[in-house]
């Protein structure tokens, strides 16, 4: 660190970025905090150099689908008369306003599940992404009951920091799922997919984000395979860690969860899904989306039109979106 006074001690530091994707989560925070906390508005963003990478090598083979995808998160896509962006008609499941269109979404994403169940390629290639937790832990119940194979459920140890008196109870504590924690019954099974929701072991692979399958059940660890990238096809064995929410303020006292830090992946949050390839990928959008780049991250997970189905709820005004500060529901 020759140049004290230089950023990075005058060391060159590459930065990665698409600014079409998901800003910073600023919780409750305005339009302006939340571009406040993005790099562009940082004092270092002066003095960087930029440059552009111009081709989408995830999407190559469709060059439809990549201009289509620069439209929507350019904000150049046309919109009706409500801010409603049109889906391309072959990528929609048509709504019917009752659980089997969710059904057919789960049929087009996870086609013969009953005999691709041990295929780890088959179950890490795909996923359904959706706006918010409640929507993700529905279909990750729905999948798990589907799926076949020995079960195992691990319950969570719960407890709130500094509370010898033992005001809070067990079964209070239990109830509680703060976002991005893992819940207090982690129902599993043999090569059901999961995610890490915890950096354990970055230089081996182990990082918030990380899908694995599930191999066996030891009755403190979790014995599963690392799914993709360089570190994949190593087995590793998950221990039970404690965790505290990432929101210190959500709950008036320190809670603390002692479990496994892993979630089903059959669905995951789109912003969980952030950087990664889902080659097949189902939207499921009951509500309005957040804003466009999260369209945008949704959609461009996958490698071509063909690879997506998307099942948006048309949004008729009277909503639970109606007046905040959602953009409008994309629908047909
Ligand atoms: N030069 C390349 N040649 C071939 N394939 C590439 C190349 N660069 C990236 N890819 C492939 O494109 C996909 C996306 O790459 P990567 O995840 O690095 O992009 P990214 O910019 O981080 O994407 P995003 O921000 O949308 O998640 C990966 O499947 C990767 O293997």
């Amino acid at each position: 660190m020759g140049r004290r006074h230089q950023p990075f001690g005058g060391k060159t530091v590459v930065f990665g970025g698409d600014f079409r994707q998901v800003l910073p989560v600023v919780r409750k925070g305005s339009r302006g905090q939340i571009i406040d906390a993005t790099l562009r508005s940082s004092y270092l963003w002066k003095g960087m150099r930029q440059l552009r990478l111009v081709t989408n090598m995830r999407a190559h083979n469709d060059p439809w689908f990549v201009g289509y995808l620069l439209r929507v998160g350019n904000g150049t896509k046309e919109t009706d008369e409500q801010g409603n962006i049109r889906l391309p008609q072959d990528i929609c499941v048509p709504p019917t306003g009752d659980s089997v269109e969710l059904e057919k979404l789960i049929d087009h994403v996870f086609p013969a599940l009953d005999h691709n169940m041990s295929d780890p390629n088959y179950m890490t290639s795909r996923a359904i992404l959706s706006t918010k937790n409640d929507n993700v832990d529905k279909i990750n119940k729905r999948m798990i009951e589907r799926f076949q194979g020995e079960e195992k459920i691990y319950h969570s140890f719960d407890s709130v920091e500094d509370d010898p008196h033992g005001y809070y109870a067990p079964e209070f504590l239990n109830n509680l799922t703060p976002n991005g924690m893992p819940p207090h019954a982690l129902k599993l099974k043999i090569n059901c997919p999961i995610i890490l929701l915890r950096n354990i072991d970055p230089a081996n692979g182990l990082c918030n984000g990380t899908r694995l399958v599930v191999r066996g059940f030891e009755r403190n660890t979790i014995d599963a395979e690392i799914m993709l990238g360089q570190h994949a096809g190593r087995r590793v064995f998950l221990p039970r860690i404690p965790l505290c929410p990432s929101d210190d303020d959500i709950f008036p006292f320190k809670f603390k969860r002692k479990q496994f830090p892993i979630r089903l992946s059959f669905a995951m949050t789109i912003n969980k899904a952030q950087g990664q390839t889902i080659p097949i990928v189902g939207v499921y959008l009951p509500d309005p989306i957040f804003s466009h780049g999260q369209l945008y991250v949704a959609l461009s997970r996958t490698t071509g039109n063909r690879n997506i189905k998307t099942l948006a709820i048309k949004d008729d005004g009277k909503g639970k979106g109606k007046g905040k500060k959602q953009s409008k529901n994309l629908n047909k």
